[in-house]
């Protein structure tokens, strides 16, 4: 299955000169979107992952139904404010400015097998801030999988010492 083809690219969005990546034609899409999460369970079947960390939003789409395939938790990172429990915090640069995300604090047990999942890489600091997130926890980050890698922007950079996988470049 071709699951490349089933990403619509927006040129200029959400700004010009983004071509923007939309998932949502391959979500739409039962065969597709089953297809594209059994091949990112197939890269770590093998690695007893505990849980599943997604970044808020897209993250959320791709982690949790990763997450019950491989019979692991989920648990997610989110935008400051959003979760109920006591939380950790880490602000991150962005182009331009910073940004902050959040993980509930009894989320992760020290020693708990990791996997950090996300729709796309881009930079590298939405995940780069998520992997921290769990490290603080005491979680061990096993394997971080992406459906998309934006390769010419050379996020995994960031992420250098972690065993990354995606399913479709760019
Ligand atoms: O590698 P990076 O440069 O950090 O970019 C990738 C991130 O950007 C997008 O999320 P976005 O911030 O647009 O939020 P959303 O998931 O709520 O749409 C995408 O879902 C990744 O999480
Ligand atoms: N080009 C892109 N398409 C979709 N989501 C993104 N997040 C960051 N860059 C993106």
């Amino acid at each position: 299955m071709d699951l490349k083809s089933m990403i619509r690219e927006i040129p200029d969005f959400p700004k010009e000169g983004i071509g923007f990546k939309d998932i949502t034609t391959l979500l739409q899409d039962g065969k597709g979107f089953k297809e594209a999460i059994k091949r990112m369970a197939d890269y770590c079947r093998d690695k007893n992952i505990d849980i599943v960390v997604g970044p808020e939003a897209r993250g959320f789409l791709i982690g949790a139904p990763l997450a019950y395939e491989l019979g692991a938790g989920f648990v997610p990172v989110r935008k400051p404010g959003k979760l109920p429990g006591e939380t950790v915090e880490i602000t991150y640069e962005l182009e331009y400015g910073t940004d902050s995300l959040q993980i509930h604090k009894d989320a992760i047990k020290p020693g708990q097998r990791v996997l950090v999942a996300d729709d796309l890489l881009a930079t590298g600091g939405t995940v780069k801030a998520t992997v921290d997130l769990v490290k603080e926890l005491g979680g061990e980050v096993v394997a971080i999988g992406f459906l998309i890698e934006l390769t010419f922007l050379n996020g995994r950079e960031k992420l250098e010492g972690n065993e990354i996988f995606s399913l479709i470049e760019y």
